[in-house]
């Protein structure tokens, strides 16, 4: 264990109850404060409020298998340090800044508290800068805000974590500064197999990976986010770097403050979830933010439980967010990925003022056209398209083009489809749409538009 116990006071294991411990301190000593690390024997444990008698209520930070009443506990003065530095970049840690890739522990000069406040809103800055990512979905219609924060929302299966690695795929390599990567309550094989493209890449010497994986008791997933956002705090305000920010799944950090919450005994609120989501959730993102020192670009997956997008933890994300890209499972099971629903996606970016008037009328005529599709679909279903109009039938022809021209073969899945990735410049996505927007009646059919990068050159409007 790298917090290595340096004893101040002993207290004593008065209860055990699944992960929650309860401690008595002698009362001539001093006892520990909220959020200070405990250690029963080598099992590190977090304060989290003091009960009646004066014990102290922690959340175990391991298994708590082993433990029993009586159990001496090593109070260790102050809450729990992660490692901060140059060192940490090319590692593959856990929340304690320990090595999960089975190199020696990264040496820093400096340890610091995981629980930090966020910058002062006068030390904030705005960047209305848009991140190209060569996804045409994404560049066209959620444009991503450099310093930013974008959500990647989802059902289960319905792509977030291929598109987050696309997306890692496509900006890191670009990226001037460093990456760190946050994996919470996510499957452990995920972490690997992202290690080891991060190393085929050649970009892990930029890139820290911090996990606390869905293996891993509720108090790890529910600090783990806090270790990796004071390791790239050092990078922003130290270095004054850019940094970007990549989280796989925030929700699983709300997930685990409600187990939390339970095991502590308090009351749910809204759809089970604990009172405290709303301050528990602005205690993490308020710190991802862009200071005048350097820029804390954040992208989010957001697993939607049951696909339910009025669901409290899903609704409460939405709210700390520049850009959204909702995928929907009805794209993803007309094999349409990435699954971007392109009605339901939004972004702060998308303003004449910001991205020009050309891309900001292409991105609503793109739009109007997809929901006059929508509407016109039933009317398809009962009668057949052949009693549509001829306008109709014109929109029906170009909406399912675009639909197609918007999906794209992904590198990072180009295993198991057979298509190698391709990135688009927003000109050509522009360039395409418009095109597409253009034309009445099409010489092509749909299947021509169907995971392809750029329309062809011959095709393209001037
Ligand atoms: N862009 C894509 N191109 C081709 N196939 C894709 C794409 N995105 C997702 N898929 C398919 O969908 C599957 C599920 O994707 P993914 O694991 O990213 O979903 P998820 O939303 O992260 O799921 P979970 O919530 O279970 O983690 C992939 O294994 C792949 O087969």
């Amino acid at each position: 264990m790298t917090n290595a116990p340096d004893a101040q006071t002993d207290g004593r294991i008065v209860a055990v109850h699944g992960g929650i411990v309860d401690v008595l301190f002698p009362s001539s000593a001093q006892g520990p404060d909220i959020d200070d690390l405990l250690y029963a024997d080598d099992i590190a444990m977090q304060v989290m409020s003091f009960v009646e008698g004066g014990a102290a209520r922690c959340i175990a930070l391991a298994s708590v298998q082993g433990l029993g009443l009586g159990t001496a506990v090593r109070a260790t003065g102050g809450p729990v340090l992660v490692p901060v530095g140059e060192a940490v970049l090319g590692r593959m840690l856990d929340m304690f800044g320990a090595p999960l890739d089975g190199e020696p522990a990264p040496v820093t000069e400096e340890r610091r508290s995981i629980h930090r406040a966020p910058p002062r809103l006068s030390e904030r800055r705005l960047h209305a800068e848009v991140l190209e990512t060569g996804i045409k979905a994404i560049d066209l219609l959620a444009p991503i805000e450099r310093g930013g924060k974008t959500g990647l929302f989802g059902g289960a299966g319905v792509g977030k974590t291929v598109l987050l690695s696309e997306l890692i795929h496509n900006t890191v390599e670009h990226h001037d500064g460093v990456s760190l990567f946050c994996g919470i309550g996510e499957r452990s094989r995920e972490a690997e197999e992202l290690w080891r493209e991060m190393g085929d890449a050649g970009v892990r010497d930029r890139m820290t990976m911090v996990f606390g994986q869905m293996n891993e008791s509720p108090g790890v997933r529910f600090l783990v986010g806090k270790s990796a956002l004071t390791m790239a705090e050092w990078f922003r305000d130290d270095r004054e770097q850019d940094v970007l920010l990549l989280i796989d799944n925030v929700f699983r950090y709300v997930q685990a403050g409600s187990e939390v919450s339970g095991m502590m005994g308090r009351m749910p609120s809204r759809v089970g979830y604990q009172p405290t989501l709303a301050t528990e959730l602005a205690t993490l993102q308020e710190r991802i933010a862009s200071t005048r020192k350097g820029a804390i670009t954040s992208i989010q997956a957001v697993y939607v439980p049951a696909d339910d997008f009025t669901d409290p933890a899903a609704a409460h994300i939405f709210s700390h967010l520049s850009a959204s890209v909702v995928l929907s499972r009805k794209r993803a099971s007309e094999g349409l990925y990435p699954a971007v629903d392109p009605l339901a996606s939004s972004s702060v970016m998308l303003t004449p003022g910001v991205v020009g008037q050309r891309h900001y009328d292409i991105a609503r005529a793109v739009r109007r056209t997809l929901a006059e599709y929508e509407d016109l679909r039933d009317i398809i279903a009962m009668l057949g398209i052949e009693e549509l109009s001829a306008h109709d039938r014109a929109v029906v022809a170009r909406a399912r083009r675009l639909e197609r021209f918007l999906t794209q073969p992904f590198a990072t899945v180009s295993a198991s489809t057979g298509a190698g990735g391709k990135l688009v410049p927003l000109d050509a996505t522009l360039k395409g749409c418009e095109t597409i927007l253009s034309q009445d009646s099409f010489e092509r059919p749909e299947s021509d538009y169907y995971m392809i990068g750029a329309l062809p050159e011959t095709e393209v409007a001037a």
